[in-house]
């Protein structure tokens, strides 16, 4: 059986998306996902995403991560799939989708960057040289210097595998601080059990933990390896976050059918 398919990326974070709302995404086993993202015998992908109806949304997104399982909220993965459903035809000034997280709302500017308004945050637990927070997944901060030689796959999979962690999971982000509202990122995340370009949720969580205003409006630019975002929120205590908004580009970058195999 053959599925059509569109890969997009924001920031060098890649995904498949398939519209579903016709459902043909609907039988799609964790095998035939993780294969699909598999970059040497699939298509090549960190994640993959069905764009499904529901009623109240412009749409409903469903994110899986490149090991075919569920995930939790994608950031970057939010972007691109407001992108899709606009080059779909689903036209709005403002969009209201549901995730896994909740509801959240979008907008596409004109140069076709895209703003995703990410959920509220609550609380962050501070520990003695890390901060554990969730901006719809959960996410370790750890700021550090001399980044860019930093072996981020060695040294995140230990934090991930450590016994807090390791049976949830858990993605880890270290982050640089360039100045007063400049920071550089970089992830590595679960589900993928390697460094991605840029994790949506991971700046967002990075750069809440960055802000530079003790209370009030922030915004904070991020440089992640495969691109440039910003986040832009209001502080109102150091563990309590609200419009919280990601922005950067979201990409269509290919399409074409995949042979599915029966797995
Ligand atoms: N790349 C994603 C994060 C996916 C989260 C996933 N790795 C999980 O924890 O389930 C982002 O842009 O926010």
């Amino acid at each position: 059986m053959k599925i059509k398919f569109y890969k997009y990326q924001g920031s060098g974070n890649d995904f498949i998306i398939i519209d579903n709302r016709e459902k043909a995404g609907d039988k799609l086993t964790t095998k035939q996902i993780n294969k699909m993202c598999d970059r040497h015998f699939g298509i090549g992908a960190d994640g993959l995403m069905l764009l499904n109806e529901k009623e109240g949304f412009d749409f409903e997104m469903v994110y899986f991560n490149a090991d075919g399982n569920l995930g939790s909220m994608c950031g970057n993965g939010g972007r691109c799939i407001v992108q899709f459903a606009s080059n779909m035809g689903i036209k709005k000034n403002e969009y209201i989708f549901s995730a896994s997280d909740g509801t959240h709302k979008a907008k596409v500017d004109l140069d076709k960057q895209v703003s995703l308004e990410m959920k509220d945050v609550p609380g962050v637990e501070f520990s003695l040289d890390h901060y554990v927070l969730n901006t719809g997944s959960p996410h370790y901060v750890k700021f550090v210097t001399g980044l860019e030689d930093l072996d981020v796959v060695s040294e995140g999979r230990k934090i991930r595998n450590n016994k807090a962690f390791v049976t949830e999971g858990i993605n880890v982000n270290f982050v640089e601080t360039i100045d007063d509202d400049h920071i550089f990122v970089r992830t590595y995340e679960r589900g993928v059990e390697d460094e991605t370009l840029s994790c949506g949720t991971g700046v967002t969580a990075s750069a809440l933990i960055a802000a530079h205003n003790e209370n009030g409006f922030n915004r904070v630019e991020v440089k992640s390896k495969g691109g440039n975002l910003s986040v832009e929120f209001d502080k109102i205590s150091d563990t309590k976050f609200t419009n919280i908004w990601l922005s950067g580009p979201a990409t269509f970058v290919f399409s074409g059918e995949y042979e599915i195999k029966a797995y």
